[in-house]
Formats: structure tokens, sequence, C-alpha cells
């Protein structure tokens, strides 16, 4: 049997991604580097850019130690009481206080500020500025800790008789400003924070299927599937911190997407309380009873309601894990070979090919001379004999196109740093960089050109930084992938959040231009918003905003999210 023995499992849901102490990952060699190749002042010895940045950039590693997040610029570091006054009515409070006790309405700084906002590049530049325009969003009025499915009905009930709007919160790891704190048209807002509703309800081993409570985060998911010979294998990168609710609500995609399937398609049944009343959906593994209502809750991200169990497939832990790198003379022909292996197979559960400038990047991180084409990693977990049959036939066909054989080694380095890239970002951002990420999908066919029209418009919005532009595919469809795209680029400090955002406007209106999806699994929230049409048209937007004035009438639910 293995086990996920290789990503941390932190007892609080809060804890830091990097523990504290930990030894850092950019080497000086690296800062080196950055410094030559970005022309950063101070990167070379890290110490100085960091320290007179670390004031206007409070990492991931700093909203842990607040207990989940630092948007106050620092205020509630200091223990002192920065944040303005929380202007929840008594009424609203000691409504809120009866619904789930008065223990768990929480207006201290601390609580407050570490639900301000997400994790996105956004999210952490902003958090240390002081200007109302691109400083950090105002923090929620309150945060509000139900225990139960009745105590979430009772907080949805009390918020739209007091006009107070409600984001639901999971790991908080939103990186599309699904989080952000936004009152819309009311006086007060508060985070429903999920992390009480943390069981394993059920575990139906005839069927295979797991019921799971929205606050359970990935690691505690996994632990508690084990501990009864089962896994869920949902590894998205957020895993360490992202929960069951916040996949369901924006339709993750994990490392394994490719053969286990989406967040989304794993799900069986789930339930969700909205202010018209609680919906339990899903009776059967198929059905023609109408159309398939889970998927208007699937992806609602907040915006009609709270999910407060879901019901997932579940598989026997494997017994064996294999992972394999290969060399690929280029993107185009390793983009043919991923297209072979999803239409014809054998289909591989892990598939991840880099682009040559990403190729190029993990090289010259790891200190290693510069090779021709491109990496790829393809990856099986299951029984042996299936493992075995799909490495062996796989390897037959990637050797007969002319791929290059690197070994389980090559993956080995990819596993072990798979949930790093946040630290990473934690230590580049004070080093004065731009460090983002955005992804989309699209057909086989237009798979090339949406890669390059991407990749142009950010180099392009990005030319006076230097722009490094990196891309890779790690989900496989019949008739198309995704394409995931990393930005580094110099940050234009005097502005660092026009800078980031006419790039990302760039970006998404060059995925939309070419007919792909404006996100393949981080979802809409309010930076996707403005593109929500282009994907679904003038009608398909009505259409939800007329299910969202059925399930939320007085439309207290997460305002400003998915809905231009
Ligand atoms: C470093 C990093 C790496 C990431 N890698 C991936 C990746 O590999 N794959 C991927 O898919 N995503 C990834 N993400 C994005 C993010 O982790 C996912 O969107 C994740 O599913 C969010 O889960 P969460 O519990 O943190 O939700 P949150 O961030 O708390 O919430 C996300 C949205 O869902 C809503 N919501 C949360 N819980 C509920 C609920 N129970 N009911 C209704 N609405 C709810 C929120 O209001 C918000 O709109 C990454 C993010 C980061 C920061």
């Amino acid at each position: 049997m293995v086990d996920f023995a290789d990503f941390t499992l932190p007892d609080d849901p809060a804890a830091a991604w990097a523990a504290p102490g930990a030894e850092p990952l950019v080497s000086p060699r690296v800062r080196a580097l950055i410094a030559q190749v970005f022309g950063i002042d101070g990167a070379i010895d890290g110490g100085d850019a960091a320290t007179k940045r670390a004031d206007v950039v409070a990492t991931g590693d700093e909203r842990a130690a607040n207990g989940g997040g630092a948007a106050a610029g620092g205020a509630a570091r200091d223990g002192a009481s920065a944040l303005p006054p929380s202007p929840l009515s008594s009424a609203a409070h000691a409504a809120l206080a009866s619904a789930v006790g008065a223990d768990h309405v929480r207006t201290d700084d601390a609580a407050r500020a570490a639900h301000a906002n997400g994790m996105s590049y956004l999210d952490l530049v902003r958090r240390g500025r002081a200007s109302a325009a691109d400083g950090p969003p105002a923090p929620p009025d309150a945060v509000v800790e139900p225990a139960d499915e009745r105590q979430v009905a009772a907080v949805l009930a009390t918020a739209s008789e007091h006009a107070v709007a409600v984001v639901p919160f999971g790991g908080g790891t939103s990186v599309v400003g699904g989080v952000a704190p936004e009152r819309g048209p009311f006086g007060a807002v508060v985070a429903l924070d999920l992390r009480r509703l943390d069981r394993l309800v059920e575990l139906d081993e005839v069927s295979r299927t797991a019921t799971l409570q929205a606050g359970l985060t990935g690691p505690r998911a996994e632990a508690l599937l084990a501990a009864r010979g089962f896994t869920l294998g949902h590894l998205p990168q957020s895993f360490e911190r992202a929960t069951i609710g916040g996949y369901a609500a924006t339709r993750s995609a994990g490392q394994l997407s490719t053969g286990w399937g989406r967040f989304d398609a794993l799900v069986e049944r789930l339930r969700a309380v909205t202010p018209a009343g609680t919906l339990s959906l899903g009776r059967a593994p198929g059905s023609a009873a109408g159309p398939d209502l889970r998927q208007l809750l699937l992806g609602s991200e907040g915006a009609f309601g709270v999910i407060t169990e879901v019901t997932v497939r579940i598989r026997p832990l494997p017994q064996v894990r294999r992972h394999e790198g290969w060399r690929v003379d280029s993107f185009a022909a390793g983009t043919a070979l991923l297209r072979r292996l999803a239409q014809d197979g054998p289909r591989p559960d892990l598939a991840r090919l880099s682009d040559e400038a990403e190729t190029a990047l993990g090289v010259a991180t790891a200190g290693e001379q510069a090779g021709e084409g491109c990496l790829l990693l393809v990856g099986w977990e299951g029984s042996e004999a299936d493992v075995a049959g799909r490495a062996l036939a796989t390897a037959a066909l990637l050797r007969e196109a002319g791929a290059v054989p690197l070994g389980e080694e090559a993956a080995a380095s990819w596993r072990s740093g798979r949930f790093r890239a946040p630290r990473l970002r934690d230590e580049l951002l004070p080093l004065g960089l731009v460090v983002e990420t955005l992804e989309t999908a699209t057909s086989w066919r237009d798979l090339e050109a949406v890669h390059a029209a991407v990749g142009e418009a950010l180099r392009g919005a990005l030319a006076d930084a230097t722009p490094l532009v990196a891309c890779h595919i790690s989900h496989l469809y019949a008739a198309g992938a995704s394409l995931y795209f990393s930005v580094i680029a110099r940050q234009d400090s005097a502005d660092p959040v026009g800078q980031w955002r006419a790039a990302k406007r760039a970006a998404g209106d060059a995925i939309a231009a070419a007919g792909a999806t404006i996100t393949h699994h981080h979802a809409v929230g309010a930076d996707h918003a403005p593109w929500l049409a282009d994907e679904v048209g003038e009608p398909g937007v009505a259409l939800l905003r007329a299910v969202k004035s059925h399930l939320d009438p007085a439309g207290v639910m997460n305002p400003g999210k998915l809905l231009p």
C-alpha cells in the first residue's frame, strides 16, 4: 500500500504552508540568477530586498501566524486594534450568536483579518499596501463559525432578515477573489467559516462512496479515508489548506484528475443550504429525472448557498504509485503524444507536459545544463498489475515516437516539490517579482494557437518587466486539455496592482477571443466575472441570475462573485 506521506498533514487547517524556521527554498544561487535576469538590486544577498519589501508583502506564512490572514497590513500582527470597528448591528450580532453560539461570532481583529481575502498574487500584494485603491480590502465585520447544517440554515435566515452579506469560507485559497468580503448593497458582511463541519459522515464500502462534510481539508479527509483503506486522491496544489466544500464550489481539478476525474466528476450526491431551503441532490449513480441539478451547485462559488456535505466516489488506497519523466522533442510533439494517450489509451492518471520555457526554468533552477526539448511526466496509481500494464504499454508508445526515458527520478523531484509552490511564491514576492499563474482549457485542435496567443498577450502586457511566461498541460480529456501558465516578471513597485491587472486583462481577452474557457479549475470569483458572458452568453448569465434570485431572494450570498 502507498500512502500520501510526502505532504505534511497540519493539525490546524490554518497552519503555515512553510513550517516556521524551515530552510528557504530559494538558494543564494537562484537569487543571483533572479537578480541577473530581472535586473533587481538586492536579490543576490536576498537580505536587503527581502527586508525592505517585507512590510509591503504580507506572506501566506504571516497569514497563518495570524490565524489565517494578514489583511490589515500588519496591524493585527502587532496586536493593536487597527481594523475599522465592526458595523454589524447589535440585533444582527445577537441573532447570529443565537444561531451558532456567542463564542462563534468572532469580531476580533485576528479573525477578521484572517478572512479578508484569498491567496492570489494580488491578494498577497494588496495586504501590505496602504492606499484605498490598491490596499487591503475591508475585512468582514464578523466571522461566523457554524457547527452543523442546522446552524448554517439559521445563519442564512438571519443574514437575509438583517440584510447582511455572507461569504462562505473554506480554506480561503481562492485565487480569483472568491472570498473577498464584498458588502454589495448591504451594510455589513460576515465570513461564514466552515471549518467546524469536519466529519466523515458515512463511508459506504460496498458502493465505494464517502460522505464528507464541507469544512474538511484535503489532508484531514485523506487521513479519515486512509484509516479505512480508501482514498479520494484529489490533489490540487492547494491541497494542504483547501476544503471539500471549496473543491465542490469551484469545480477543482487535482494532479491525478486526468485519470481519477476532476472533483465535480467525483460527486455522487450533495447537500446545500440556500436562503430558500435545503437541497439534497443526487439519488442514484445515473438518472434521467430532468436536468442534473447537482451541476447548479457545483461551481456556484457560494453565490447560491452553502454546500454542507458531498458524497464522492473513493478508491482503495493504491498498491503502487509510479511516476516517470520523459524528454520529448518539443511542446508540439509532446502534445501530439498526450492526445494519443487521452484518445486511444492507455490513459495515464498523471500527465504533465512542460513547454520549452517551463522545462528550461526547471533545469536552470536545478542548476543543471540546459537540454533540448520538453519534460513530460506520466504516472499511474492502482494495483500492481494495472500500473505495470499501463506503464509498459505507454513506454512502448513513447519510445516509438522518439521520446527519451528519464526514469522515476525525474518525476520524484516534481513529486517531492509539488505542494511547495505557495512557499516558493512567498519567498519570491519580497524579492520584487510578479509571480502568478492562470489557466484555461481548449480543444486539441486549438491548443497550440491558444498557447501562443496567451503567451504573447502576457509577454506584450509585461514587455518592460522582463516577463518569463511558462506553461504546462496537466489535465487531459478526449477532446482537449488544460493549459496552465506561470508568469514571473519584475514587479512595478509603484503600481504592482495596476501592472498585474493589465496583464491579466490581456490574457483573459486573448483566451476569450480564442474561444477557450476563461477558467479550467480556478473558478470565476470576482476576477473572471467580466468574461462570464463570453463563456455562457447573455442568456446564460440571465439564467444564472434567475437561479440566484430564486435561491437567494435577498441577494445576500457572496455578492460580486460568479455573476458579472
Ligand atoms: C497555491 C495555490 C495552488 C492552487 N492549486 C489549485 C489546483 O491545483 N487546482 C485547483 O482546482 N485549484 C487550485 N487552487 C485554487 C483553490 O485552491 C481552489 O479553488 C480550491 O478548490 C478552493 O478551496 P477552498 O476550500 O480554499 O475554498 P475558498 O477559497 O475558501 O472558497 C472558494 C470559493 O468557494 C466558495 N465556497 C467555499 N466553501 C464553500 C461551501 N462549502 N459552499 C459554498 N461555497 C463555498 C467561497 O465563497 C469562494 O467563492 C490553488 C490555489 C492556491 C493558492
